[in-house]
């Protein structure tokens, strides 16, 4: 990590307080904190979670992360993840558009595959810089497993509450590839107030576990007109609903609109760096509601309009929404209205 002391957070911005939510409890089954879980996962989509274990982790993938942005442009970008939809490896500043003026983003990001650090040695979809290999064995497979495990508790949460099946969303969430991957992300200190790092979007895959440092994260809760920061709190990650997720659900989890704007106050000197673990299906998983597998999920969709039900079924599979999402923002397809990230 570049620096570890920052300012703090400004005490006189308007902030969303996220529950927050014990893994340690979530874990040993307490039946409250589950409640908790649901309860956030359904209203805000968005959740603190302590004791998870992850922050030594963390801080070596930022560490990971540092020692790769340093790498020169011109040996990044022989990992560029392309304009193809295909989200793993390096992505430059400005790849991105921000809003549909078509302003570029501000973020480089690394992104690690969690089908290459469980496959390592060996190569599953694709190579990345040196000081990603020499660091695979040390930070980045220990952070992908400890992610998964996180995620897989809240998975299996939810499929409980949701009446599915035994094991049916861990079902969705292995033994295929997938688009599930971990993140680093660098914006620069100093941007101009007023300017995205991130555009406004929703997280497109199932759960998405992520640490930051500084502020920028906003979120735009449901009946509130205004953007509201998300302050980061030590120890806690922030966690959040993606699309796959409400789609599966029938809309039962909430899948909320975020961006990352510069960090507020004294704190926008700093670069800001955050770290993801996305979990998102299994390639072939056709995303709609599984109404046939849960009498809650039906009773649900059973009430919408048509139209509302439409917008659950988007008619795809798990890659080809990745894959959609991916092309829309790139500067180069010029599309920008629908989605980022
Ligand atoms: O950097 C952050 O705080 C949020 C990043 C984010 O929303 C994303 O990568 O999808
Ligand atoms: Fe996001």
């Amino acid at each position: 990590m570049p620096v570890t002391a920052f300012p703090e957070f400004p005490t006189n911005i308007p902030t969303h307080p996220l529950v927050v939510v014990d893994y340690e409890l979530l874990k040993n089954g307490d039946k409250r904190e589950m409640d908790k879980l649901w309860d956030a996962a359904t209203l805000l989509g968005f959740w603190y979670l302590k004791n998870h274990g992850a922050d030594e982790d963390v801080e070596r993938m930022f560490d990971m992360g540092a020692e790769t942005m340093d790498l020169p442009m011109e040996e990044k970008m022989k990992y560029e993840r392309g304009d193809d939809g295909f989200s793993f490896g390096y992505k430059f500043a400005g790849a991105n558009v921000v809003d549909a003026s078509g302003e570029p983003d501000k973020v480089e990001f690394l992104v690690i595959a969690k089908d290459d650090a469980l496959a390592w040695p060996k190569q599953a979809r694709r190579s990345y810089p040196s000081t990603v290999n020499s660091r695979m064995d040390s930070t980045i497979v220990p952070f992908v497993k400890k992610s998964i495990e996180i995620n897989s508790v809240c998975l299996n949460i939810f499929n409980d509450k949701l009446g599915l099946a035994e094991g049916t969303l861990l079902k969705l969430h292995s033994g295929e590839y997938s688009a599930c991957e971990a993140r680093t992300i660098k914006a620069p200190k100093n941007l101009p107030v007023g300017k995205m790092a991130l555009g406004a979007h929703t997280d497109f895959g199932s759960l998405s576990f992520l640490h930051n440092r500084l502020g920028g994260l906003q979120v735009l809760p449901p009946g509130v007109e205004e953007w509201l920061y998300v302050k980061p709190i030590p120890g806690h990650a922030i966690c959040n609903v993606g699309d796959a997720l409400t789609f599966l659900s029938g809309g039962i989890l909430r899948s909320n609109m975020h961006r990352v704007v510069p960090p507020p106050g004294a704190q926008a000197g700093f670069e800001r760096w955050s770290q993801v673990f996305f979990t998102r299906p299994v390639n072939s998983v056709v995303l709609r509601p599984l109404s046939d597998e849960s009498p809650l999920i039906a009773e649900t969709v059973s009430k919408l309009s048509d139209k509302q039900k439409e917008a659950l079924t988007p008619g795809m599979t798990a890659y080809d929404w990745v894959e959609k999402r991916l092309r829309n923002p790139r500067l180069k397809s010029i599309k920008p209205a629908e989605a980022q990230s």
